[in-house]
């Protein structure tokens, strides 16, 4: 036999070699895992396959160089090349199956195994290109194991490049250095046991001599696979920078498209997305059911109408941190809309917890909030939808929780409420309503009917109330006592609003055009109305552009109104008194009055809110004893009383004998439309030789 010598400083180069093309293809895998299902997969996996196949390749090429016998050794370029095409053909299946999704026990021992086939075909193919005469004689025991060597290395690099591609960034390269070391020294050491099995007879000689010469092989390869390998390491930190930047921009736009901007908290994407993972999780058996609690906050408007976005945008910071604060860890807390806020509260599993949340939310408007000057109270209205009682998907869980919370603000708000079956209907009404509303405007579905009132003695007509009618083409004849508040939190009150000071003006020079006696009409105005910086304006140019003179006009406030924010409302009454206009007090006796203020506004007229009229008796009781006060301080007050709802005679005989100015109600004349109210104007003055005019 030939005795083989080998020169160690190239079989160290060869472990060099391996090393580096083994850290290179670690590397690798883990760019190619970080890019999923990019189109740009598979050049990174050719590329990384040729680069990992020359390494190795070129490798065995070095270890070959360190291996000498005593008569001269070549190659055969073709079985060369084939070598290589199996060292990158295996490279490319191994990084394709480790950087594809989970890798099982299973498959990665599989692939261990064709990998490791793989890798000894390549040593066996390079080995068969030195064309030895006779044959090499292999011995069949080391033959099998270095086989094992190539199939054990393989599973095990296969097992490190899974394992690192989750570890975390910071230790990352040393881990993969040591691994890298260990792969190199199993795919050497495979090697070399290969070369172990391999038996030359004396006689024999290298029919590839005149091929490729070793030396010049070896030195090009190495070299070149050295530099590809470097090119690819450079390639990769380079793509991997680019990919991290991305990575960070993309996050940044992910996060603005799930949050809110003002607040930070997660808006209705996000909110969507974790509501329908609970479901999810409910469904697949391992979920609990939730509960979504809908917040709407009062009156919140108004801090933005009267001290600026600003303030309304630090108010809503505020309000953010303080249910955050309230709130479990593991609960979402998220922004609606502008002032609405929902929470979604999971493993709610009876009604008492969600009872326990929505105190502690409600706990958290305790203290008032800090605007410049003053501190004001906010308060919330919760309305509450449990998962899966009260709907199984997020779209009817959110509109039955808005559903339980719209009920909330309608009955006295600064509460919570769970969702009842019945509050659908509801509001599905409101919802119509406030949408008709525009229309309703628009396309003639109002109209007014007025209500006369009369002298208490001689029921003389003194003036009539003009009250606001909408004929809905779906829902009918809506009463304003439902619609008039609905327009008044959507804010569609003030064209409303103008459109009967309007109709009422119009129809007033009308009525003068045909020669009917002119009379004096009452017109409510809301709160929202009496805001608008506008109003004295908006009515005179109105009254201006039809020719009634603004003392034709009783404007009537309500007393809750009036006394809302009286220092406010009375600069405002102030100006419509100065400019002629009349006022009235309407539903007087159900706000909380001031004597100070009733004596500072000074309007002209006050009414006694109908239900101290409705238990109005002859006998002496606490309705007679409250009507009496009522008319004795008006009086003193310099101000015409009127009795409102008055139904019957015994009613109008006691108010008579209080001294009462006017009364208004069914007894004598219901709301009726305006041609049966000119009717009764006709008929009053055909009757009187005096018509009462005003
Ligand atoms: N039980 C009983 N009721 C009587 C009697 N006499 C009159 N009424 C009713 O009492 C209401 C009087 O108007 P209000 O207190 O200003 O209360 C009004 C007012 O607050 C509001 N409203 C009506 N029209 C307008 C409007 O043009 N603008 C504004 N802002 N509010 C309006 O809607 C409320 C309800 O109006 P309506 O349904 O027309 O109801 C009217 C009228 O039909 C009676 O003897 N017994």
């Amino acid at each position: 036999m030939l005795q083989g010598s080998y020169s160690y400083p190239l079989v160290f180069a060869s472990l060099f070699i391996a090393t580096i093309a083994s850290y290179t293809t670690l590397d690798l895998v883990g760019r190619i895992s970080a890019l999923g299902k990019s189109a740009y997969r598979v050049y990174w996996l050719i590329g990384g396959a040729i680069a990992m196949g020359l390494g190795i390749w070129s490798m065995h090429f070095v270890g070959m160089l360190s291996f000498s016998l005593p008569i001269p050794l070549g190659y055969d370029p073709t079985i060369t090349f084939y070598s290589l095409l199996i060292a990158c053909g295996v490279s490319y299946f191994a990084l394709d199956l480790v950087t594809r999704g989970q890798l099982s026990f299973a498959r990665m021992t599989v692939s261990g195994v064709l990998m490791g086939l793989g890798i000894a075909s390549m040593h066996y193919t390079g080995m068969a290109a030195l064309r030895m005469q006779p044959e090499i004689d292999y011995t069949v025991t080391i033959l099998i194991a270095s086989v094992l060597i190539a199939i054990v290395a393989s599973i095990a690099a296969l097992w490190l490049a899974n394992a690192l591609r989750t570890t975390q960034p910071g230790l990352l390269w040393l881990h993969r250095l040591g691994a890298a070391l260990l792969m190199g020294l199993a795919i050497t050491g495979m090697h070399y046991t290969g070369m172990a099995a391999a038996k030359f007879p004396t006689d024999s000689i290298c029919r590839a001599a005149n091929g490729i010469s070793t030396n010049w092989l070896a030195l090009s390869v190495g070299g070149t696979t050295l530099s590809i390998l470097a090119i690819t390491m450079v390639l990769s930190v380079l793509d991997a920078r680019l990919q991290l930047r991305t990575n960070v921009f993309v996050k940044r736009l992910q996060h603005q498209a799930t949050h809110d901007g003002l607040t930070g908290l997660p808006n209705r994407v996000l909110l969507a997305e974790r509501i329908d993972s609970a479901i999810a999780r409910h469904n697949s058996q391992s979920g609990t059911p939730f509960a979504v609690f809908f917040i709407d906050l009062d009156g919140f408007k108004t801090i933005n109408d009267s001290f600026g976005h600003n303030i309304g945008d630090a108010v809503l910071k505020d309000l953010a941190q303080r249910l955050q604060a309230v709130m479990r860890k593991d609960d979402m807390l998220a922004r609606f809309g502008g002032d609405e806020f929902i929470v979604l509260a999971e493993g709610v599993t009876d009604d008492t917890a969600a009872v326990r949340i929505a105190e502690k939310l409600l706990s958290s408007f305790k203290t008032g909030f800090k605007l410049p000057g003053i501190e004001m109270g906010l308060s919330p209205s919760i309305g509450i939808a449990i998962f899966p009682r009260d709907g199984d998907n997020i779209d009817t869980l959110l509109s039955h929780a808005d559903a339980a919370m719209y009920q909330v603000k309608t009955s006295g708000r600064n509460n919570y409420r769970f969702f009842e079956v019945e509050m659908n209907v509801a509001t599905l009404r409101l919802v119509t309503i406030q949408q008709g509303l525009q229309a309703a405007v628009r396309e003639n579905q109002l109209f007014l009917h007025y209500q006369p009132k009369f002298n208490c003695i001689d029921n003389s007509i003194q003036g009539a109330e003009a009250l606001l009618r909408w004929q809905h083409p779906e829902l009918g004849l809506i009463s304003p006592a439902e619609f008039i508040p609905i327009a008044e939190k959507s804010g569609q009150i003030i064209s409303v609003g103008q459109w009967v000071i309007e109709q009422v003006c119009r129809e007033l020079s009308e009525w003068r055009a045909a020669g009917h006696a002119m009379i004096r009409i009452a017109i409510n105005l809301s709160l929202v109305q009496l805001r608008s910086p506008s109003l004295v304006q908006d009515i005179l140019t109105i009254t201006g552009r039809y020719g009634v003179p603004p003392e034709m006009l009783m404007l009537e406030i309500t007393e809750s109104a009036a006394m809302e924010n009286a220092e406010e409302t009375r600069s405002t009454v102030d100006k419509l008194k100065s400019v002629g206009f009349m006022l009235a007090i309407d539903d007087f006796g159900t706000g909380y009055s001031s004597l100070s203020h009733l004596q500072d506004f000074g309007v002209h007229q006050m009414k006694v809110d109908r239900a101290f009229i409705k238990t109005l008796t002859r006998e002496e009781g606490r309705s007679r004893s409250i009507v009496s006060a009522i008319i004795g301080l008006a009086h003193a007050l310099e101000m015409e009383v009127v009795a409102e709802g008055v139904e019957t005679r015994a009613q109008l005989d006691v108010l008579q004998e209080l001294r009462c100015d006017q009364t208004q109600g069914f007894l004598l004349a219901r709301p009726m439309p305006k041609e049966e109210f000119l009717q009764l104007l006709e008929a009053a003055r055909h009757a009187s030789a005096q018509p009462e005019q005003v």
